[in-house]
């Protein structure tokens, strides 16, 4: 029997007046549903947002080191849950599990970078012209930050937009993705835990076009902070932004990684598949344009897919798997539109392409790690963001043409190179 997650507003976990809920299945077993949480409605949004509003007045009051106890309790809390938090995030995205077990560390490591932070310099003093004048800047907390996270990092996201938030003396709302209520619920049950005091941590789960959009237009969320895609971030944008509020918006990316012909072609193909595969192409840094440079091309892709051909695609939580089911449905028609794309605009399909529907994967959404070649830059699968196992192989012939190729993309987000020349600008 699943568990159904409840708010957590003002302290307590609170049941939704909806009665409505989400369940959230695993990508790797569609049947199998991990929990659920509920679908909650916009008063109840504004009420944790009173909440999170009256409890910053006390909180901003704590000294730095204060709030970086509970920062740092909440920490240890995650560290003695780490085996269930990232085992929920497995089942419940598809990430393997050491990747989730990574993840969920890389998350208690940031709450204890933040902690420390309570002690570090928040401010400077700056040189005056008048000798009898202090004039110095001071970091001062917002007020309520609106925290409105993907599903693809569902640990390390929110901590990373939580953990400085709340070190400067802000309160916060969380509304995850539902597809990652589960895994965050559980991160919050740390913060509870940690005995924060009632208000400075809430959580609240449901649609993105309620609760979402709700905090994007509540005036007592000072800040939104989002990460997710393109046209849902210009929207929360737009809307904060039109009423005064500070917003922050990571959104996609379409990221070169550059093959030069004097690379270790090796550390390249190792690289160019974990950059581009793992989590299974769902990471806006993912490296998803696989520019080459014409003298290795050949040798490189030989190489490439040679490799690709060894990886295991798999349920997460099995030891022997490299590479999870996409983590969702949606997520997954969407690769599949995809690959259909590229192969209707005259890219090759060199490896993969299909669903997988041998055994156990036949109740997943798991498609095989693919290579295009031939891509060329007007092509949309070297355009738009794909978020799934999908490579796409551009030749180019000199460094300077790989330069151009890398830069021909509306996107700048992350972008590396194979080589072993210093490249100066
Ligand atoms: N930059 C990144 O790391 C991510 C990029 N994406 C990209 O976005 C595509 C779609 O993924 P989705 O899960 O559908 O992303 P999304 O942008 O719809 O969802 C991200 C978050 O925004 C919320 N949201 C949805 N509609 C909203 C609205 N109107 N107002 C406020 N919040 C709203 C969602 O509930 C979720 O919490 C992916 O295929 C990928 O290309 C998705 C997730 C993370
Ligand atoms: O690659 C990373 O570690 C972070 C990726 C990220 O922020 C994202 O996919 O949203």
């Amino acid at each position: 029997m699943h568990k159904t997650f409840l708010n957590y507003i003002g302290g307590e976990w609170q049941t939704s007046k909806s009665g409505d809920i989400l369940s959230s299945y695993n990508p790797a077993n569609k049947t199998e549903v991990v929990g659920s949480v509920q679908k909650s409605t916009r008063e109840e949004l504004d009420e944790a947002a009173a909440q999170a509003k009256k409890a910053q007045k006390a909180w901003r009051k704590l000294a730095g080191a204060e709030r970086g106890n509970y920062l740092y309790k909440a920490a240890v809390i995650m560290e003695e849950n780490l085996e269930e938090i990232a085992t929920t995030m497995t089942k419940e995205m598809g990430k393997s599990l050491p990747e989730a077990k990574g993840e969920t560390t890389r998350g208690i490591q940031i709450l204890k970078y933040f902690a420390g932070e309570g002690m570090r310099s928040d401010g400077d003093v700056i040189p005056s012209t008048d000798p009898s004048a202090l004039m110095f800047s001071k970091r001062v907390p917002i007020g309520v930050v609106g925290v409105i996270t993907p599903w693809n990092f569902p640990v390390a996201i929110p901590i990373w937009k939580i953990a400085p938030a709340l070190i400067y003396g802000n309160t916060v709302i969380l509304k995850p993705a539902s597809e990652g209520s589960v895994t965050a619920a559980k991160v919050i049950e740390c913060f509870e835990k940690a005995d924060f005091p009632a208000g400075v941590v809430n959580f609240i789960t449901g649609s993105g076009s309620v609760i979402g959009q709700g905090l994007a237009e509540n005036k007592d969320v000072n800040a939104v902070t989002f990460t997710g895609s393109n046209n849902v971030g210009k929207n929360i944008g737009n809307i904060v932004g039109a009423r005064g509020g500070k917003y922050q918006l990571e959104m996609g990316g379409k990221n070169p990684i550059i093959i030069a012909e004097d690379c270790d072609i090796e550390a390249a193909v190792d690289a160019t598949l974990s950059g581009g595969l793992k989590s299974t192409g769902q990471k806006c840094t993912c490296s998803s344009r696989v520019i080459v440079q014409s003298a290795i091309y050949d040798q490189f892709k030989e190489r490439l897919i040679k490799k690709a051909k060894e990886i295991t695609v798999g349920d997460g939580m099995d030891a022997s798997t490299w590479m999870g089911p996409c983590a969702n449905e949606g997520q997954f028609n969407t690769v599949k539109y995809y690959i259909d794309k590229g192969k209707e605009e005259g890219a090759t399909l060199a490896l993969g392409g299909n669903q997988l529907t041998e055994g156990n994967l036949k109740n997943g959404y798991y498609i095989e790690p693919t290579i295009f070649d031939n891509v060329t830059s007007d092509m949309t699968i070297a355009q738009e963001e794909i978020f799934g196992p999908v490579l796409a192989l551009m030749k180019v012939d000199t460094i300077e043409d790989a330069i151009a190729v890398a830069n021909d993309v509306e996107f700048g987000l992350s972008a590396s190179i194979f080589t072993k020349i210093s490249i100066i600008y």
